[in-house]
């Protein structure tokens, strides 16, 4: 009888030096496997054949003794000499029919996929489960096509969630004990998500294997704690008397945020972030994450000056609050204008998990894949109508499963489910530097006090911009220069003294 694996925790071996070292092999498959270890994979590319049929010999009677099953990377031969469970094919090794044939129906074969054909063919050659992957660069295995992230890996669950719905998968590469819940709750569709995980260094390097596999098989099985809410909200649903309680609240709170942002838009920030009723801190410290998100901090990343020196910050700082489960906003500002941008948000999104992306239109069409003009950081003009825009938003809410806030004339925020355009604001708003920056600042604002990061989205922008066009009714405002005071004097006062009725209207993403 063919054994139905527990593919949750599915630990895969490695004897090279850099990863073993003088550890011993058999004793951390044991620990591990007490830990909650329910899958192994012995993957030795430099054995001799004996050798690697003795190692396998002694590894299963460790497996055997707790019903765990072994299989075997690559080697067909090996398995069916000493007899074990099953194999691991990649996309060079034997053929999956080939393999059926030698090993028989009951061998559990599981073949590699890194594309929605290769998943699509393994699937229907009989394949027992797929891994998938490479999900994010690892040292560990370097001969690998581009990281699927999180999205890849959502488009060959999505391919396969129609013909294939209950064929396992486990994802692999570069994945641990901080990345796990949020990637899996990144890389999972409504109907369908991965079957485990499949870790080679998180384990193999670890000098406790037993305590590391069972904080893993946690990390697995806990449901992400920063994940969206599903909405009860129907459409037409008004958010006012939600937004003036949020309001108060932020104003009793006084929510502590850490603003790590760039050096043109800082002062503005800090301003509009004390106006509001936060209390901010900024810092580029790499240190200071640790300490500020343990003492409950939330956190804006604005790119706007990144450089060589201060990426690590940001890096250090993403993946810091969401292994913490701190919420964090990120502004990719210029996104699209230069390649080390580009690279600097890929490495962001893949270090961590934003609540919230704010961007401008280029910038959001840019992480959506579509034709992005950024030159500079400011907004400049387009020809896309608001479905477009709705459309391309929601396309990266639903591929980071975040909130994603597109500013332009009609703000568009959506959480790929949900979609409304905020129709409030003034042109002052694009005469001055920061205005967008210090936008990122109120999402922060408001997401520190809101169970609702779709809510707090639009809270902000709501009261930003409120308070602009309450700004531009004050008699002494002539210009930039006498607007930016003023606006954020009323960023204090802009619910009481604003109408905001009216300003929301929702965009129907089924209908477009
Ligand atoms: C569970 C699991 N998934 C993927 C792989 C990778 O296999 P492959 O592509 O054959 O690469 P090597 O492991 O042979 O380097 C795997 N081993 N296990
Ligand atoms: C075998 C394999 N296949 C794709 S990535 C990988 C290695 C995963 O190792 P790690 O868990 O250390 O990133």
């Amino acid at each position: 009888m063919k054994p139905k694996p527990d593919y949750t925790l599915y630990l895969v071996t490695d004897s090279t030096p850099a990863i073993l070292g003088d550890r011993n092999l058999k004793t951390i498959v044991a620990e591990a496997m007490f830990g909650g270890v329910s899958i192994v994979q012995y993957r030795d590319k430099t054995s001799d054949t004996g050798a690697l049929i003795r190692t396998a010999r002694e590894l299963h009677a460790i497996t055997k003794s707790k019903g765990v099953p072994l299989l075997i990377n690559d080697r067909v031969d090996v398995a069916l000499a000493m007899g074990a469970e099953g194999v691991h094919i990649g996309q060079d090794d034997m053929d999956l029919p080939t393999a059926r044939r030698l090993l028989g129906p009951d061998a559990i074969i599981g073949v590699s996929a890194s594309t929605v054909a290769e998943a699509l063919t393994a699937a229907e050659q009989g394949a027992d489960y797929l891994g998938i992957g490479t999900v994010y660069a690892t040292a560990t295995k370097t001969n690998t096509k581009t990281p699927l992230r999180p999205s890849g890996v959502r488009a060959i669950l999505s391919a396969l969630s129609a013909a294939h719905p209950s064929l396992p998968t486990v994802l692999i590469g570069g994945l641990n004990e901080a990345n796990i819940p949020r990637t899996l709750y990144q890389s999972s569709l409504p109907t369908h998500s991965p079957s485990g995980i499949a870790l080679v260094s998180a384990i193999l390097t670890s000098s406790t294997p037993y305590a590391t596999a069972s904080a893993l098989r946690t990390a697995i099985t806990t449901p992400f704690p920063l994940a969206l809410s599903q909405t009860d909200k129907p459409l037409g649903y008004s958010y006012d008397h939600e937004i003036v309680t949020l309001f108060g609240t932020l104003q009793q709170n006084s929510p502590f945020l850490h603003i790590l942002t760039n050096t043109v838009a800082s002062p503005l920030s800090a301003s509009v972030a004390l106006a509001l009723g936060a209390s901010p801190i900024m810092s580029q410290h790499e240190a200071e994450s640790a300490p500020l998100a343990a003492a409950g901090a939330t956190l804006l990343l604005n790119i706007g000056t990144l450089t060589p020196a201060t990426l690590p910050a940001y890096l250090t700082a993403a993946a810091t609050y969401t292994s913490a489960n701190r919420r964090m906003v990120l502004d990719p500002v210029g996104l699209g204008a230069t390649p080390a941008r580009a690279a600097a948000v890929a490495a962001i999104l893949a270090a961590g998990y934003p609540s919230v992306i704010k961007g401008n239109e280029a910038e959001i069409a840019f992480l959506a894949g579509a034709p992005s003009a950024q030159r500079g950081v400011d907004a400049g003009t387009s020809e896309r109508s608001l479905s477009e825009k709705a459309r391309i938003a929601a396309k990266v809410a639903d591929e980071q499963r975040c909130v994603v806030v597109m500013t332009g004339p009609d703000d568009v925020i959506t959480d790929g489910t949900r979609s409304v355009a905020l129709r409030a604001g003034h042109a002052m708003l694009g005469r001055i530097t920061g205005s967008g920056c210090a936008l990122g600042v109120a999402v922060a604002a408001f997401l520190a006090v809101s169970e609702d990061p779709f809510l707090a989205a639009i809270a902000a922008c709501l009261v930003l911009e409120g308070a602009a066009e309450l700004a531009m009714t004050a008699n002494h405002v002539s210009g930039p220069g006498t607007f930016v005071p003023e606006w954020i004097d009323c960023l204090g006062r802009v619910i009481m003294q604003w109408d905001m009725s009216g300003r929301i209207d929702d965009i129907d993403l089924e209908g477009l």
